[in-house]
């Protein structure tokens, strides 16, 4: 090891003040009754199942959650709006929907509880969680719905489901008929579909009341909003004055920590803490918090290699990444508990930073960073910068240990960093671009979107650019109203320039060419560069190179790949990362599920026509171009933005008459990247109604 991290332990006046007052702490007087069984028990299970729901009541008896069950029951059914503040593993999450059931609130008849998530791998773990406690079989009362996967049935009553798949059930129960009540977890993250529900849900909410008030036969609909780090005023403003519950408490403690000096490399310094920890610290598996794929991956690699020079008998370190492009069952195995002897050191984004317990974690270590996308809506520019993370976000990072006993969190950063960071993290409504966000809006009967009641107001400009370019796209006529077009577009999980190339791809003839590209284009790379053998990398894959770019030169990729039937060591030997091209493989399976639901033929292709292939992704893209001007540069058509070819482009260093390009992201440069060659003919073809008045 290079050298050793001094922290200091925290100053417990400042650091641990999260604000936690009003306590609610009244016993229960509620007799536990309600683990009636749907599903027929063998006999020699029954002391089993008893025994199990015995061991899991004891257990739920003890979340700092459940002395205050008759105050949250109460004012769940006294009030439209809750909002429930508690800290991070005092029971919300898994507790308040049993709760809801317990008290009799939900049923077949009435609907159930809907408890949204902002990611997957947490839905999924929650609802399986839900069933152990409730000792019933994932599917049944208890189940979970994510994208591609849906282990909901017709007697599931508690329902976990990430937000954009109740945003989706929206489009075709507009009232969500079918829950009584919707619990927005994990508000204070603040995600463009968060954000949308919010609004939705409380329309929804008046929608039924009024209803209801006028004799119809209707549920009114509750809305429970929950976080351990969020601005509860704020929220109860927007939601007309719900009530605030204030949980205290944890169940198990965690120490802080913070290093006494700022530190230059975070790569660096995680490295050292992991091993710190690994050879001076009790057993315990670690959870590092990393700001995207790239660093995990060095970091991953970094670690197999140390722990190979460890000395005398330790236990092994075994690193597992997860982020969010890894295929689901590869993010499950980071669940299991890890082999005998060994240490496990899981290397995570911050898909992991909210609402999961990962069993055996003791240590979490912190290195304050993330990478946050933001949008210049003036110019269309994407960027994907390093920042640091605020406070809700370091306490949430805190939070994934002591759960299942006391934990230890190490800060890569200082205290004095830590009280400059910003309370919040920025909601994404106000740095993303929001045409996916509109799409879905006029698709679930939203008109006018610029009055939609948001509860932090994109700008204007933001709005009015998505509006435009959804119907530059065709996916809204001159009136703004949705086209059949959009309303089809909006039925995929894509954003909508690639919906719409999908679409296009069945008269273009070369769907099975767009689904492959699409589905590559969703990982980071499917190239492996190890930084000492660049130029050894770019020469073995040269024979990949397509004349007219990115797009054909991945499906030459997955050609080789496929003729070698993803053979390991040819991957090696042309520098293949293999496991992007396999995450990629599983997008595209999915992708082709999707066409057989809508009744897209899937399988056209336009064999060796590859100019088909660029011509239909323009139809989705044409405002991603840009044109070769005099002295070699590029000018974007839309902004005059001049812009660089990333050096990783198949088209770098080349001059042709134009560019399509997917992505114009702002690092150090504005930088295309998935860059192909067009020609300025083919671009009043692709987009006839939005070049109709442009000169090239
Ligand atoms: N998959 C699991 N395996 C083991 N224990 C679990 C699991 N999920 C939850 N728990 C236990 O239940 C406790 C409560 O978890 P829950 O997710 O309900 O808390 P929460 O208050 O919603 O936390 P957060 O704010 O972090 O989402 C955890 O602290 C942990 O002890």
């Amino acid at each position: 090891m290079k050298r050793v991290i001094n922290f200091q332990e925290e100053d417990n006046t400042t650091t641990q003040d999260l604000n936690f007052s009003d306590l609610v702490q009244s016993k229960s007087q509620i007799k536990e009754r309600s683990f009636h069984k749907k599903q027929k028990v063998d006999k020699p299970n029954r002391a089993h199942v008893k025994a199990k729901r015995k061991e899991m009541l004891d257990f739920r008896k003890q979340l700092p959650i459940y002395s205050g069950r008759d105050a949250i029951i109460k004012a769940i059914q006294d009030n439209p709006s809750v909002i429930v503040m508690g800290e991070t593993g005092s029971g919300k999450t898994t507790q308040i929907p049993q709760f809801i059931k317990e008290a009799g609130m939900i049923s077949d008849t009435l609907g159930g509880v809907a408890i949204t998530q902002p990611r997957r791998v947490a839905a999924v773990n929650l609802a399986k969680r839900v069933a152990e406690e409730t000792v019933t079989k994932l599917g049944g009362q208890v189940g979970y719905t994510v994208r591609f996967d849906d282990t909901s049935s017709s007697h599931t009553i508690i329902k976990y489901l990430t937000d954009g798949m109740l945003l989706r059930e929206i489009l075709s129960d507009e009232l969500l008929l079918r829950y009584k009540v919707i619990v927005l977890d994990e508000a204070h993250e603040r995600t463009l579909r968060t954000d949308m529900l919010f609004g939705m849900v409380k329309n929804i909410q008046k929608i039924r009341h009024e209803k209801l008030q006028k004799g119809e036969d209707i549920q009114e609909l509750k809305i429970v909003v929950m976080s351990a780090t969020l601005d509860a005023e704020k929220f109860s403003e927007f939601f007309d004055g719900a009530k605030i519950l204030y949980v205290s408490g944890r169940l198990h403690p965690v120490d802080t920590y913070f290093t006494n000096e700022p530190q230059a490399d975070y790569l660096d310094a995680t490295l050292v803490s992991i091993f710190q920890i690994h050879t001076k610290n009790p057993h315990g598996d670690i959870l590092v918090f990393l700001p995207g794929q790239e660093a995990i991956e060095t970091l991953t690699g970094l670690v197999n290699d140390y722990a190979k020079q460890l000395k005398g008998k330790q236990q092994r370190l075994l690193p597992c990444p997860l982020f969010a492009a890894l295929p689901p069952s590869q993010q499950q195995t980071v669940f299991n508990p890890a082999p005998k002897n060994t240490r496990k050191v899981i290397l995570a984004t911050n898909i992991a930073e909210t609402s999961i317990t990962i069993p055996g974690i003791k240590y979490v270590v912190d290195c304050g960073l993330a990478k946050m996308r933001g949008f210049n809506p003036k110019i269309g520019v994407e960027s994907l910068l390093l920042h640091p993370i605020s406070k809700s976000s370091a306490w949430q990072r805190t939070g994934r240990a002591g759960r299942e006993r006391a934990g230890v969190c190490y800060r890569l950063y200082t205290e004095d960093t830590f009280r400059d960071l910003e309370d919040d993290t920025i909601p994404e409504i106000r740095r993303c671009n929001l045409s996916a966000a509109v799409l879905s809006l006029k698709a679930s009967g939203i008109e006018n979107v610029l009055e939609f009641d948001y509860m932090d107001r994109p700008s204007r400009i933001s709005l009015v650019r998505a509006l435009e370019e959804l119907y530059a796209l065709g996916a809204i006529d001159d009136t703004g109203k949705l086209s059949p077009l959009g309303r089809k577009m909006s039925e995929f999980p894509l954003d909508p320039a690639f919906s719409k190339v999908l679409i296009q791809s069945v008269d273009y003839g070369c769907t099975l060419e767009v689904i492959a590209i699409i589905s590559l284009l969703s990982v980071d790379t499917i190239f492996f560069t190890p930084s000492d053998k660049r130029d050894q990398a770019a020469e073995v894959r040269r024979k990949f190179l397509h004349p007219d770019g990115d797009h054909l030169t991945l499906l030459n990729v997955l050609k080789g790949y496929w003729e070698v039937k993803g053979d390991i060591e040819w991957c090696k030997e042309n520098f293949i990362n293999i496991r992007n091209v396999k995450i990629a493989l599983e997008v595209r399976e999915q992708l082709v599920r999707f066409c057989e639901r809508l009744d897209i033929p899937s399988q056209t292709t336009c064999g060796t026509e590859t100019e088909s292939v660029l011509k239909c992704f323009l139809t989705g893209f044409f405002q991603n171009t840009a044109l070769l001007q005099p002295d070699g540069s590029y000018k974007t058509v839309t902004g005059n933005q001049i812009v660089k070819i990333h050096p990783g482009s198949a088209m770098f260093g080349k001059r042709v008459e134009g560019i399509m390009y997917n992505e114009l992201v702002f690092t150090t440069k504005h930088y295309v990247r998935g860059v192909s060659a067009i020609q300025a003919a083919w671009l009043p073809q692709a987009a006839p109604k939005y070049f109709n008045n442009k000169t090239l």
